[in-house]
């Protein structure tokens, strides 16, 4: 019988964005020697040579996989995203190419909470601009505008993992916390959730952002909200770019509206360390700008490493597609002797009855057989007798609706 399982040693993996070495060992003590990790994300067109002979991708918030550059990757099983947004993705796409997308939901919670919360401290006491008139051989030894957070209103908007992580931590530090989230959410400790957002804007003396990348999310903070602050607050933003009109934040800042703010994320971020970081924020002294660092401890990267390293493993030794986000997600037990097949089809009426026809017509024994669907798309698995796995998928592969299938033994 012809081999149709890939070995693993055929297997190709790509990491970009200077991915923890933590994923690279977890893929190879799974067997895997394919791994190119690469410091930096590509520029599109050399992105999409390599994707062509990729199967297995990692990366993290820089690299954009929008539908044509999925379309450049004939041969992608899944894509691994080494953090918690998935929004550089056209999940969507992916779906629709059969490619799974996992990513790391919880391990940088607390480096984003934790910088956050320092940071939080720092614009209260306007400790930016003293540092940067220091550096500059001034001397700003004044208690004007300068507070304890101990008191002080934490606006949390969005509170999902990280912000509910910051709610307890700055609680823990004696801060007032009120929330605003798109769903009503339980309160953790003393924090409350505001009625709406203006009136969570109306009551911070610290605003600090934590949604995904949405329609609903874009430009979510403009020069309105701004203006509808407190006089005297800060804002922070470590969740994406495309939350805050940045220009209205800067005019803001000029006019003395805001004391300060803290922003780790940008409409436009350079590619690499070694490209220019352009900004309106840039020279302004009460603000601290980071680079896009919220997750970036040695601590959660090595975590993702290892996290996102095992879902994909998972999925390439077993077809197990647990926590997947675009995906049907089906845990699957070891295959006990059989070939175990993938397949991947549009969850359109019909499709299931087809694929159990060729079974029938071909009298081919089915030992287990797994469904999932999610929206538009079907994951079935089905473990059959090692003589029969060939036939089985080169039949399924005519069935009408099928995106991709694969055999493992
Ligand atoms: N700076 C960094 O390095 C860094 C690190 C990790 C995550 N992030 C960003 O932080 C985001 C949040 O992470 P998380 O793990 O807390 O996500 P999460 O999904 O657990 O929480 C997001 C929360 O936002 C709420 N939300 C959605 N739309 C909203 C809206 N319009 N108004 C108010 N609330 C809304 C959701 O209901 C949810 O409760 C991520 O999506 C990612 O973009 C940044
Ligand atoms: O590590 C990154 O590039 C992204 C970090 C963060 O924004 C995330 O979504 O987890």
């Amino acid at each position: 019988m012809s081999k149709t399982s890939l070995d693993k040693s055929k297997i190709k993996f790509l990491l970009l964005e200077g991915i923890h070495p933590s994923a690279v060992e977890v893929l190879r003590s799974a067997g895997y020697s394919q791994i190119e990790a690469l410091s930096g994300a590509l520029p599109e067109p050399e992105l999409k040579a390599k994707l062509a002979e990729v199967h297995f991708l990692g990366i993290r918030s820089r690299t954009q996989l929008t539908r044509e550059v999925l379309a450049a990757a004939p041969k992608l099983v899944a894509v691994g995203c080494f953090c918690i947004g998935t929004n550089q993705v056209d999940l969507e796409a992916a779906a629709e190419q059969g490619v799974a997308v996992f990513n790391a939901p919880y391990s940088n919670t607390r480096s984003v909470a934790e910088l956050v919360l320092a940071e939080a401290i720092l614009l209260l006491r306007g400790v930016p601009e003293k540092n940067a008139v220091a550096h500059r051989g001034g001397w700003l030894k004044s208690a004007d505008k300068s507070y304890e957070i101990r008191g002080k209103t934490l606006g949390i908007v969005g509170y999902g993992s990280i912000g509910t992580q910051l709610s307890v931590l700055a609680e823990g530090l004696g801060m007032q916390v009120l929330f605003h989230d798109v769903v009503a959410k339980l309160p953790l400790g003393n924090a409350r959730q505001a009625a709406n957002l203006p009136a969570l804007l109306a009551q911070s003396d610290v605003l600090s952002l934590h949604v995904p990348e949405l329609p609903s999310t874009e430009w979510l903070i403009g020069a309105a909200e701004i203006a509808a602050m407190k006089p005297g607050a800060v804002l922070i933003n470590a969740s994406r770019g495309s939350v805050v009109v940045i220009e209205a934040l800067a005019e803001a800042l000029r006019s003395g509206h805001l004391l300060g703010a803290a922003v780790d994320v940008f409409p436009e971020e350079p590619r690499s360390n070694q490209d220019t970081f352009e900004s309106p924020l840039r020279g302004l002294d009460r603000v601290i700008l980071t680079p896009h660092i919220g997750g970036s401890t040695l601590e959660a990267q090595a975590n993702i490493g290892l996290e996102v390293a095992e879902k994909l493993v998972k999925y390439s030794d077993n077809g197990t597609s647990t926590s997947a986000v675009n995906f049907p997600e089906v845990a699957l037990p070891g295959q006990r002797g059989q070939h175990r097949i993938l397949h991947v089809h549009r969850n359109v009426p019909g499709v299931l009855s087809q694929i159990n026809r060729v079974f029938s017509e071909q009298e081919i024994n089915i030992a287990a057989q797994y469904l999932q669907t999610r929206g538009d798309i079907g994951y079935v698995v089905i473990d059959v007798d090692a003589a029969s796995s060939e036939l089985a998928l080169e039949q399924l592969a005519l069935v009408p609706g099928t995106l991709r299938s694969r055999v493992l033994f």
